[in-house]
């Protein structure tokens, strides 16, 4: 990432705002701002399909697996200002082709970790799990709330965006689908 480029572009926004750069509170904006988008865009230079260590098992579970409430915040593409919720990610593994329950969590982080939109932040875990796995069956569903709806423009605090993404055997069967979201909703 080019850190020396973002900091002459965040002072020329100080500047065009009308700012003073080289006031004390602002003189080490331009640096810090830079080092956090190092972290916050870091999935830019990442593929998420690397965390899917595959471990085959003997005893094949062939059932749902669901790991939901999984906190994460990503940043919209349209304003640059955070969105931010949760994550269910769910896989009916086939042929023992298990992965971590971590390495769900961290297909997001990485993938979150861009400018996004939330459809396809949702969607491209959805087809990494798919690519990597080979599963019967992938289902994510993000519940998120964009502060470019609530600190500025339409101004709604609270309203929440859900999208999902369902892949193989959650797109042809709807009882299948209904269970894994029955089990999305449970107890929230
Ligand atoms: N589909 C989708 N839209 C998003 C997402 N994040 C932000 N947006 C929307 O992107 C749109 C950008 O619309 P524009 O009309 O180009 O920009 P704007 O004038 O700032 O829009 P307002 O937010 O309505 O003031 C807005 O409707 C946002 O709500 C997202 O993840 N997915
Ligand atoms: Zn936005």
């Amino acid at each position: 990432m080019d850190k020396a480029k973002i900091e002459r572009a965040v002072r020329d926004i100080l500047e065009a705002i009308g700012e003073n750069p080289d006031r004390e509170g602002l003189r080490d904006t331009p640096k810090r701002i830079a080092r956090m988008y190092e972290e916050i865009f870091a999935g830019l230079k990442a593929d998420p399909k690397d965390h899917l260590e595959i471990y085959f098992e003997e005893e094949k579970h062939e059932e749902l697996v669901l790991v939901k409430d999984i906190p994460f915040f990503s940043v919209c593409e349209h304003h640059l200002v955070p969105f931010y919720g949760k994550a269910h990610i769910g896989y009916i593994p086939k042929g023992g082709k298990l992965t971590g329950l971590s390495k769900l969590a961290r297909v997001l982080d990485t993938v979150s970790k861009r400018p996004q939109l939330q459809e396809r932040l949702t969607a491209t875990i959805a087809d990494t799990i798919v690519e990597k796995l080979h599963p019967h069956g992938v289902i994510v569903v993000v519940e998120a709330e964009h502060m470019c709806m609530t600190m500025r423009g339409i101004k709604k605090p609270g309203s929440k965006t859900l999208t999902s993404a369902v892949r193989g055997i959650f797109q042809d069967d709807a009882k299948a689908r209904a269970e894994a979201m029955a089990l999305i909703n449970f107890g929230s």
